[in-house]
């Protein structure tokens, strides 16, 4: 996603429409406003002409009784205005407030459907900036924007027009400081206008390693980093505290520039009204009306470059919505098929696998497929073939970065390949439709993701067709009943977040039960290396075994035991297969698998 698209225009007709879609829904909320606004800009110039009729014809002509009236007329249309605008400022809000919830609601289910691949080069921090604050900018647009500007100006043109009706000649006068207001109002949007995009992109960093800094807190301890760590923290937050400043100093530039050209435009209405009082022309009400229009017409204009701003914000805000909306980095599913059964035979046909971009590019410029030797591209995996036939287990060993997460990442389709095929039961995965093959494939990974809920919703993931028998059925296979049931709560124990308050081994074992009660017809399985007590760790071997039972398994094996039941072995190594077989044939090779035991089993008496 690049944020030199974002053009920070304030008015973009184009993006307008589009947020126009979003308010179809509340079409009335919207009808509303806009009458209620009209309402406010109409009878706006009512109380100064009230102020006036009753200073000429009742104050200085000694009618109290007609003074009394008055004063209650003018009650009543105060209190009608402050209900008008009470009503307003609720329905705006609301409107604003409603269609970020159905924003919401779609950019979270549109990012959840992105592949992993923009993952990889997008901040997690950035989408949360975007998913939170770039779309309360939005709602401002319709609280504090669009809405407002419109009323504003025809508050402007109003008063301006009974201004002038009233006494063009005193209207004229007192207008000579505009064009002076419109120069100072014009240079204070543009500066904002950077000023803001600034203070959006620090505030998107500061959320960046926020979010990054947080999840990370225990490497940061552990290393002693915090000092360190701590000083780049100080660097983004005093580039954010200067942002914000540069943003309000052009306010305080601006107000009292504002104020100057005001009292300059009273100092005008005090000495050209009087002079027109004493000659005769005009009664003392109309200075005093005109006081009152000069503080509505300068007012709007001074807020109305801050509601420019806001509106400017969610411009900005929309635009980096629909950038994230725009994205199309889905893994496309054009596949079909969903059979009632699955056999569960996999088989990788000459697989090449890269993380770079190197086909989509390719296909961008229309160049033919990948050479298969071009050196340019970190091939991750090259060549691989094998296959596993339905009920077998096939455990990949191989030294760090020899591709053998990678392996199991392609099987669900969480990066495509870029030539080769891989197939199950026959059929290329790609002809499976995504969901079903995902069902299939259950993963489960060394790191294990909790979710801050119960253990119950964390095994079922909100799956409505996993009862919580079968729940108790699966947890009783892999042999994690009784440690669920001791939690306070049991299967309703909250776990913190990332399950924090629970240990690795039992962590893992509740990601077993997720893979059971879906009971998937293929296992794909990284073993966990962390160390648990002998006591977890015979459970969670056994659970592995019940797990595997029946079922075509691919495990990145790092238990001796889990290696030596697997059927085949697949020794990687920077990508490439250089031998297969099952423990007793490898070892007899003398070869890779046979240095790679010695290395992390043998010698450790394992
Ligand atoms: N998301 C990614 N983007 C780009 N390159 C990646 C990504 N994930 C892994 N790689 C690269 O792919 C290669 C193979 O990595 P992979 O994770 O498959 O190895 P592995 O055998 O599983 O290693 P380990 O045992 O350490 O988990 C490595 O060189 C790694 O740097």
């Amino acid at each position: 996603m690049s944020e030199a698209k974002i053009t920070g225009r304030t008015y973009d007709t184009q993006l307008l429409r589009r947020l126009g879609k979003y308010l179809r829904p509340y079409r009335t909320y919207f009808v509303w406003s806009v009458i209620l606004t009209l309402i406010v800009a109409g009878i706006s110039p009512l109380l100064p002409m009230l102020v006036e009729y009753t200073l000429d014809q009742f104050i200085l002509k000694n009618n109290y009784q007609g003074l009394n009236i008055m004063t209650l007329i003018m009650f009543g249309l105060l209190i009608f205005q402050t209900a008008i605008r009470y009503y307003h400022t609720l329905l705006t809000n609301s409107l604003g407030q409603s269609v970020i919830r159905d924003l919401r609601i779609e950019t979270f289910n549109h990012i959840t459907d992105l592949r992993l691949k923009y993952f990889d080069k997008t901040p997690i921090g950035r989408l949360i900036t975007r998913t939170i604050s770039d779309l309360e900018t939005i709602a401002d647009i319709f609280s504090e924007g669009l809405i407002q500007i419109i009323g504003d100006i025809l508050q402007l043109i109003v008063i301006i027009g009974v201004m002038f009706y009233t006494d063009w000649e005193l209207t004229l006068i007192v207008l000579i400081p505009m064009p002076l207001m419109v120069i100072a109002t014009h240079f204070f949007q543009e500066a904002m206008k950077s000023a803001f995009q600034d203070v959006r992109h620090w505030v998107s960093n500061l959320n960046t390693f926020l979010q990054e800094h947080i999840s990370g807190v225990s490497i940061i301890q552990f290393f002693a980093r915090e000092k360190q760590e701590m000083d780049k923290f100080k660097a983004i937050n005093a580039e954010h505290r200067n942002a914000h400043i540069r943003s309000n100093w052009y306010f305080s530039i601006f107000f009292p520039v504002i104020e100057i050209i005001m009292a300059i435009a009273l100092g005008l209405l005090v000495w050209y009204g009087s002079k027109s009082i004493l000659a005769g022309r005009i009664s003392p009400g109309v200075v005093v009306a005109f006081i009152m229009y000069i503080n509505m017409i300068f007012r709007p204009i001074r807020e109305l470059v801050d509601k420019f701003n806001t509106l400017q914000m969610g411009m900005v805000g929309a635009e980096r919505i629909f950038t994230v909306l725009d994205t199309d980095e889905k893994t496309p599913n054009d596949g079909i098929l969903k059979p009632e059964k699955i056999k569960g035979d996999i088989t990788f046909d000459h697989v090449w696998f890269t993380y770079d971009d190197y086909i989509e590019t390719n296909k961008k410029l229309n160049l033919p497929d990948p050479i298969v030797d071009d050196h340019s591209v970190k091939w991750v995996l090259k060549d691989v073939s094998f296959t596993v036939k339905a009920g077998e287990t096939l455990a990949l060993v191989g030294a760090t970065g020899a591709g053998k997460s990678s392996t199991i990442n392609i099987l669900s389709r969480f990066y495509e390949i870029s030539k080769g095929s891989i197939r199950l039961d026959g059929v290329d995965i790609r002809s499976y439709d995504i969901n079903y093959l995902r069902k299939t494939i259950a993963t489960v990974l060394q790191d294990v993701f909790l979710f801050s809920d119960t253990v119950a919703n964390n095994i079922s993931l909100y799956d409505p067709s996993i009862t919580r028998e079968a729940m108790i059925e699966a947890a009783k296979r892999v042999g994690a009943h009784e440690f669920i049931e001791r939690l306070p709560g049991g299967y309703d124990y909250q776990v913190r977040e990332r399950g924090s308050t629970l240990s690795a081994g039992q962590a893992q074992l509740i990601s077993f039960i997720r893979a059971l009660v879906h009971d998937p017809k293929i296992l794909v399985l990284d073993e966990a290396t962390s160390s648990v007590d002998t006591e977890t760790e015979l459970l969670i071997q056994a659970a592995i075994d019940k797990l595997m039972k029946n079922r075509t398994s691919i495990v990145i094996a790092h238990r001796l035991s889990t290696i030596q039941k697997a059927d085949k072995i697949i020794v990687l190594d920077h990508g490439e297969i250089k031998e297969i077989g099952n423990h007793q044939e490898l070892l007899h090779l003398n070869g890779y698998y046979k240095r790679l035991y010695d290395l992390q089993f043998h010698s450790a008496g394992i």
